[in-house]
């Protein structure tokens, strides 16, 4: 279950480096790369008039082999560069190209725009003029490419070093880069292909694969499939939600432990009203328990933390979501056993974790070699990360998601995936895409509980 690598500027120059050292010239790649890009470009554009962007490094010089290709299939195009260039290769594609290049500041607007100003080399913000005129240029044109990534947009964290604008499609070269992925700049564009250069690109990180999921087997009883323990306390609606996404999970039985009793809920769920939080520790001590989950609708006060205890003490596997998360706070972040799963959103992981350096990716993967632990560090670039350094980040799920309760499904979804593999890493991961699936499936406006009508379909679909 692999999804698409995701590479950093370094680690990408040094998968470049390797290639060279292999034996593939340097200009060989640059061909490559310009002419998987212009692959795209042409069954987007077809013949449209096209203006390409080149800027002086070597993504101007895709820019200008790009140009080069689809001037070799009739389409009308005009090339303006940012200045001279400046790298061995980009001066070999330049001097390929035998049309006129105009300047970037005179350039006129066309139909098609392809952006090869900068990429992974980008050091700092456009100037004001140059992000201006880009910004002009994509938004006159009805179809719009960036290559390799938006200019403006740094490579490793996402962030935006001068203003972008909004393409319609972007032409990843080689890999995947965290820009492509983490906020803001996922969403300088509408559409991500990733074009294969031939190279080796090895990387612990990827973009969310799809999962392949199984039907349980012949011989499965509820007890096999995973019996998951949902501890609640006083705002049973939450633990209730949670404890539905479980039971829609592939789990085989579900046990509901809130301290006030829950709305109507489904008879399948096994609800107790468990008042005192010794009584917590009794009613996990069951055996045959896969999964614990603590957190949604728990509160914060004394009470919340004895419950939260008593899961812990419990020495299940364990998911710790919401209110648990920010009991623990930095302060009780030893408590937390190997191998559990942690589902902060932003707030929550700044709580446990304060202010770690690096990009989203970066953080994830600090906290989850921190505690041990599997952390979904969630949002609408949601990253999952394991503590041996592999980590999985999601790309364009519903931003409908962004309504209360959906973390209580998820948390249930997770403990319920837990329950069912019995590996943390894959079922964050699965979990994660499924909650985005049944999200997909769900349409607009639609409220968390709608969520779990939907997963059925969401599992069906990857069975
Ligand atoms: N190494 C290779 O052979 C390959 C690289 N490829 C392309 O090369 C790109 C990376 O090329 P480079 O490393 O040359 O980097 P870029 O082409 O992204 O630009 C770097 C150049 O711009 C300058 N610069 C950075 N920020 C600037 C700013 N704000 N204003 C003005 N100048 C600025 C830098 O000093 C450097 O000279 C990739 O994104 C990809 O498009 C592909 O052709 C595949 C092969
Ligand atoms: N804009 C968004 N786009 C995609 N997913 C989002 C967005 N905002 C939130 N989400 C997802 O929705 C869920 C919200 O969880 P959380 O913040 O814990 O909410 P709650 O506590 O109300 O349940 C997470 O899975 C998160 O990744
Ligand atoms: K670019």
């Amino acid at each position: 279950m692999q999804g698409l690598p995701v590479l950093t500027a370094a680690a990408m120059r040094a998968a470049e480096q390797a290639a060279f050292d292999a034996g593939v010239p340097e200009y060989d790649l640059m061909e490559r790369a310009g002419a998987a890009a212009a692959e795209v470009i042409w069954r987007a554009g077809g013949r449209r008039e096209t203006l390409v962007l080149c800027g002086p490094g070597n993504n101007g010089g895709d820019g200008f082999v790009i140009a080069r290709l689809l001037r070799g299939r009739g389409v009308p195009v005009r090339v303006a560069a940012l200045g001279e260039s400046r790298t061995e290769s980009s001066k070999r594609a330049r001097g390929a190209w035998d049309g006129p290049v105009e300047s970037l500041a005179d350039a006129a607007p066309a139909a098609q725009l392809v952006d090869a100003l900068f990429g992974t080399g980008l050091t700092r913000g456009l100037d004001e003029k140059v992000a201006g005129k880009l910004d002009e240029l994509v938004c006159r044109a009805s179809l719009s490419h960036s290559i390799d990534l938006p200019s403006g947009v740094a490579t490793d964290d996402g962030a935006l070093l001068s203003p972008v604008p909004h393409f319609g499609t972007c032409i990843a070269l080689g890999a995947l880069k965290p820009a492509h992925l983490l906020h803001p700049a996922a969403d300088r564009f509408d559409r991500l292909v990733c074009a294969d250069i031939g190279i080796p690109v090895p990387s612990a990180i990827h973009s969310l694969a799809v999962p392949d999921l199984q039907a349980p087997e012949p011989e499965a009883h509820k007890y096999t499939r995973g019996l998951v323990a949902v501890i609640g306390g006083g705002m049973a609606g939450a633990s209730l939600l949670a404890a539905r996404a479980a039971a829609h999970s592939g789990a085989g039985s579900i046990r509901h432990f809130a301290a006030v009793v829950a709305g109507s809920g489904p008879d399948a769920i096994v609800h107790r009203h468990v008042v005192a939080p010794a009584d917590i520790t009794e009613a996990v001590s069951d055996k045959r328990i896969a999964t614990v989950l603590v957190g949604p609708g728990l509160g914060r006060d004394e009470d919340g933390r004895a419950r939260m205890e008593a899961a812990l003490a419990s020495g299940h596997r364990i998911v710790l979501d919401a209110d648990a998360l920010t009991l623990l706070g930095e302060k009780g972040r030893d408590a937390i056993p190997a191998g559990a799963i942690l589902t902060p959103h932003e707030g929550e992981f700044v709580r446990l974790f304060g202010d770690l350096p690096g990009s989203k990716i970066d953080r994830a993967l600090e906290a989850a070699r921190l505690t041990q632990a599997v952390v979904i560090y969630k949002g609408p670039d949601s990253v999952i990360a394991a503590p041996d350094g592999r980590a999985a980040v999601t790309r364009g799920f519903s931003s409908w998601l962004s309504t209360a309760g959906t973390g209580d499904v998820l948390a249930g979804l997770a403990a319920g995936r837990l329950a069912v593999t019995g590996d943390p890493f894959r079922a964050a991961c699965e979990a994660v895409w499924l909650h985005g699936e049944a999200a997909r499936r769900a349409g607009p406006a639609f409220i968390a509980d709608d969520l779990i009508g939907t997963l059925p379909a969401a599992i069906a679909s990857r069975l």
